[in-house]
Parts: structure tokens; C-alpha cells; sequence
């Protein structure tokens, strides 16, 4: 099912316009929305999963207007916010039980049935009689995701899920989500690249509550090749170099050198060589290009 979005714009009552009459299509898969903190990414996300109202524009998801029909929404939506708050000392298994029956699930073999069903799908199963409390901050992301998938949602939205986790609890997290997302919409935010890079079929760069690009990575990226250009130079010659070139990213070396990379549509001079373009490059040159120009 695809989530369209038109003209949304959300003020909040101290006056920042977090989303800024923003557009976007949405379809089955796995979408990175991409921004750095403060782009409206949450602002954006609880509007979708209907927890505040826009000040104008409208959203659909299939056939069921989101904006006017909350609840509908709400039966085919999984949510998982930022922060959760605070578990009680039950075993996941436990927990998962409470809530499949706060769904309606009577029958106590149909719960265990669904309840194992999830946390085999989130690899929890191992370690589901340890209390949630105890879990660790990877292991508590996923049983967010298990909580989510007892109601089988179509619309899966994750507010910057793998924000803190270790490289392994990341990895692992990515993996459930990939898992998921093979039959339904997921949405998942993130400052962090490499998570789009890894895992997104589309994605879209926000700031300032507007889309500022929407491809698949691995368009954007394929739009970039012969544009993206490097250089070892050394320190002291920075400034120089961003006064004169178009330079998205830089990176030490040890030996007081350093990489820089600029983005250029012809080679900026006989020291550079062409690169093959990364998923980076695409998210500073969006950001680059919406800076205002200063006079
Ligand atoms: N409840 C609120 N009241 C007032 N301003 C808010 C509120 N929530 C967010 N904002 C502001 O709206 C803008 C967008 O914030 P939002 O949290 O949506 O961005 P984000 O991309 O999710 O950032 P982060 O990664 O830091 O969470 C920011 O300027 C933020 O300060």
C-alpha cells in the first residue's frame, strides 16, 4: 500500500515550523528518511502515526484517509518512538503474552503461538524469560519492533532506532527490521548513512520539515559518478581548498594530510581523480545546496 503525503505543514505553538509543506510518496519496502537533528523527522513521523494534527495538507495510506480516519490508521500502523519509557520486571515472554491478550487473543495457544512467532522474527527468543528492564539497549529496540508486529501492522514507523546502539546491536537490529520490511511499508529514521545505505530500497532527505531529495541510493548515487572528485592535501591548505571548490567532506590521515572531497560537474584541476560516488556525497551535496547564500 502506498502513503502519500501533500502540502504538510505542522506549526508548533512556540512558532518553528517543523514541517514545511512537504510532499512525498511512500511505497512497500523499507524507506530511510534521511536529516540531521532538528529537520522534523519526529515532528513527521507523529504526524503520520496520527499522535498530533497538522496545521494543513493531507496523508493517505491505501485507501484510508489518515487525517480524518485516525483509527483506521491506527489498526494497520506500528509505532515505535525515540524513547519508550520505563519497562515493568516482567519477562519479555510475559509482557508480549499481556499485550497479545490486551489485543483480544483468548485463547492462551493462539497467544504463545503469536508470541513465539515474534520473538523469533526479533531473535529474542533465547532470551525470552530475562525482564525487559534487564534488556540491553539493542535488545530493548527489538522487543519494541516484536511488540509492534502483534498486530501484524502494514505501516511500520522507527523514530532513529539504531541511535546509541553498539556496531553488533545495530547490525542485529538492521537485520529484524530487513526481515520485516520485506511485506509492508516500514519508515525508518536516522542522521546515520550507512543505516540507509544498508538496508533502504528509497529514501528521502529532509531538513528545514522539507524533502530536499528522493531516490533510491543507488540512483542518487549512480547520479553523481564522474562528479565526485579527490585529493590528498595537507592540513594547512584546508580553508584554501573550501574557498576554491565545492568540498563536501574531508578526512584526516595521520601523517597531517588529508583526503578532501568535492563535487565538481568537471575534473577541478590535474591533482584530482575521479571517485566512485557514495551515499555520503549525495546527503552533504542535498544539504550543501539548501544553505542559504550568504552575501
Ligand atoms: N513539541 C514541540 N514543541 C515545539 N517545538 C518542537 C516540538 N517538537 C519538535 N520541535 C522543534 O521542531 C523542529 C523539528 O524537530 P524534530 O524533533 O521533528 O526533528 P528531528 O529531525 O526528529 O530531530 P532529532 O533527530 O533531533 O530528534 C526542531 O526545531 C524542534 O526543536
Amino acid at each position: 500500500m502506498k502513503l502519500v503525503i501533500s502540502n504538510l505543514t505542522k506549526t508548533y505553538k512556540n512558532g518553528v515550523k517543523a514541517i514545511d509543506d512537504l510532499n512525498l510518496e511512500i511505497g512497500t519496502g523499507m524507506f530511510g528518511l534521511l536529516g540531521p537533528n532538528g529537520a522534523g523527522k519526529s515532528s513527521l513521523m507523529r504526524t503520520i502515526a496520527t499522535l498530533q494534527s497538522p496545521d494543513s495538507g493531507s496523508i493517505t495510506f491505501g485507501d484510508i484517509n489518515v487525517l480524518e480516519d485516525k483509527m483506521a490508521l491506527r489498526k494497520v500502523l506500528g509505532y515505535l518512538p525515540q524513547s519508550f519509557g520505563v519497562y515493568p520486571k516482567l519477562s519479555a515472554e510475559d509482557l508480549l503474552d499481556y499485550f497479545a491478550s490486551l489485543k483480544g487473543i483468548g485463547k492462551k495457544s493462539d497467544r504463545q503461538a503469536l508470541v513465539k512467532e515474534v520473538l523469533d522474527i526479533t531473535n529474542l527468543y533465547e532470551v525470552r524469560k530475562k525482564h525487559v528492564a534487564g534488556y540491553s539497549g539493542g535488545m530493548k529496540q527489538r522487543f519494541g519492533i516484536a511488540q509492534l508486529l502483534l498486530n501484524s501492522p502494514k505501516l511500520i514507523i522507527v523514530d532513529e532506532p539504531t541511535a546509541g546502539l553498539d556496531p553488533a546491536e545495530r547490525h542485529r537490529f538492521l537485520n529484524v527490521l530487513r526481515e520485516v520490511g520485506t511485506n509492508c511499508t516500514v519508515i525508518f529514521s536516522t542522521h546515520i548513512v550507512e543505516d540507509v545505505k544498508e538496508l533502504c530500497n528509497d529514501m528521502a532527505i529532509l531538513n528545514g520539515g522539507r524533502i530536499l531529495k528522493q531516490a533510491t541510493p543507488s540512483h542518487a548515487r549512480k547520479e553523481l559518478i564522474g562528479r565526485i572528485w579527490t585529493k590528498l592535501i595537507d592540513r594547512d591548505d584546508l580553508e584554501a581548498n573550501e574557498a576554491k571548490y565545492n568540498l563536501l567532506s574531508s578526512n584526516y590521515n595521520e601523517d597531517n594530510t588529508l583526503n578532501i572531497r568535492v563535487f565538481e560537474d568537471e575534473m577541478p584541476g590535474a591533482d584530482f581523480k575521479a571517485v566512485e560516488p557514495q551515499l555520503d556525497d549525495v546527503y552533504f551535496i542535498a544539504l550543501k545546496q539548501d544553505e542559504p547564500v550568504l552575501s
